[in-house]
């Protein structure tokens, strides 16, 4: 059980009432009494968080081994750890992740696997620029990014200064119309004060938030707004990077003034869904409810006669939900890791379980 004093000192790092209810439920390991968050991932090491302090850690090998390499540890996690004689903090168990933000990785040929991007977030910030970044079919990947975890998505379109107030109106409604009820749009100047009351209604004591945008949309410099300082480098700084690589290299979780936690990610440059048919069919409704009139029942809305679908939906967004779908069924081998990937977590719960009757009946 999660005490009222740690309770409150995790708050500081994103430990939400769902969440402390969700640790509670679990048997900690009694091997590691030490409950932290993980606010960056490098290769095989870790920096932590207890609300207060930071401290690096490793990953214990029986972890990695557990952990199949398509459900990493990612920022955001909450962890269980202990600490050595020689004074190194390992982590022996992660809390099962409430949501986790995940896409296909292609290997070049045609495998993929599912790669984590974060891990238990209440908000997703979809971030685009009004300039030449502005896509309203990345815009759609995104959103369904986010909805198929089961996270909330707001969308910020940044420099507005940039552009002309009747483009930028324009575009903001244009914007608008794509999302179904309940998401929000707004359009700022993120290099301005802006961002922070804009932001306001997501940013609250004890809430997660996680950055997501292609590369150079703005999401570094939000960051810096948000949390009142530079400690994420921006686009500017681009020149130090002779590689010419994106900017921002690593997620990392940044607390703001006022006790909410962000995550800028680096741009990705393709974003491939981790879901299936049903999944996609959920973020797009409209074209589920069309589909329900279509003369045929296995309508595919690509020319068929009767069909309902493409007499209702612009074009272009059909013409994406289509692509989206083939991707899918390229991928189908991600329900069977799902699946694969629950059956995991059980097993290692069971585990869990067994291992502190063990030790129980071995201290008893
Ligand atoms: N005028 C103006 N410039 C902006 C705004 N948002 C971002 N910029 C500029 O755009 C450039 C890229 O911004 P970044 O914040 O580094 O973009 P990013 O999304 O973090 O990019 P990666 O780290 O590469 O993923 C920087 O030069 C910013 O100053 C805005 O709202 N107005
Ligand atoms: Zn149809």
């Amino acid at each position: 059980m999660i005490s009222e004093q740690l309770a409150a000192a995790l708050a500081a790092i994103g430990l939400t009432p769902a969440q402390r209810r969700h640790i509670d439920h679990l048997p900690a390991p009694p091997t590691a009494p030490f409950l932290r968050r993980v606010v960056e991932v490098q290769r095989d090491r870790l920096t932590l968080h207890d609300g207060e302090h930071e401290s690096p850690a490793r990953v214990l090998p029986a972890l990695h081994l557990g952990a199949a390499a398509h459900d990493g540890l990612a920022v955001g996690d909450w962890v269980h750890v202990a600490r050595d004689a020689h004074g190194q903090w390992w982590v022996h168990a992660r809390v099962p992740p409430l949501n986790q933000l995940a896409r296909r990785q292609h290997d070049g040929r045609e495998k993929s696997t599912r790669a984590v991007i974060v891990s238990n977030v209440d908000t997703a910030l979809l971030v685009m620029g009004l300039d030449h970044d502005f896509n309203l079919r990345r815009l759609e990947r995104y959103l369904a990014l986010a909805r198929i975890a089961g996270v909330q998505p707001v969308v910020v379109l940044t420099k507005a200064d940039l552009c002309d107030p009747a483009y930028a109106e324009r575009r903001l409604h244009e914007t608008c119309a794509l999302m179904p009820p309940g998401v929000d749009v707004v359009a700022l100047d993120a290099t301005g004060d802006e961002p922070s009351a804009a932001l306001a209604p997501w940013t609250g004591p004890g809430q997660t938030l996680v950055l997501l945008g292609s590369s150079g949309a703005g999401k570094s410099t939000l960051t810096n707004a948000l949390t009142g300082d530079a400690q994420q480098r921006v686009g500017a700084s681009r020149a130090d990077d002779s590689r010419g690589r994106h900017t921002t290299t690593a997620r990392s979780l940044h607390r703001m003034p006022g006790g909410a936690c962000i995550i800028d990610t680096p741009g990705l440059r393709t974003l491939r869904l981790d879901a299936d048919a049903q999944d996609l069919a959920g973020v797009f409704d409209e074209i589920a409810q069309g589909a329900l009139r279509c003369r045929f029942r296995d309508c595919r809305h690509q020319g068929e006669p009767g069909c309902a679908v493409q007499d209702s939906v612009a074009p272009e967004r059909l013409r994406n939900f289509h692509k989206m779908q083939r991707e899918l069924q390229r991928d189908t081998l991600s329900a069977l890791e799902r699946k694969a990937q629950r059956q995991v977590w059980k097993v290692r719960h069971k585990a869990a379980r067994a291992r502190d009757r063990g030790k129980r009946e071995g201290e008893g």
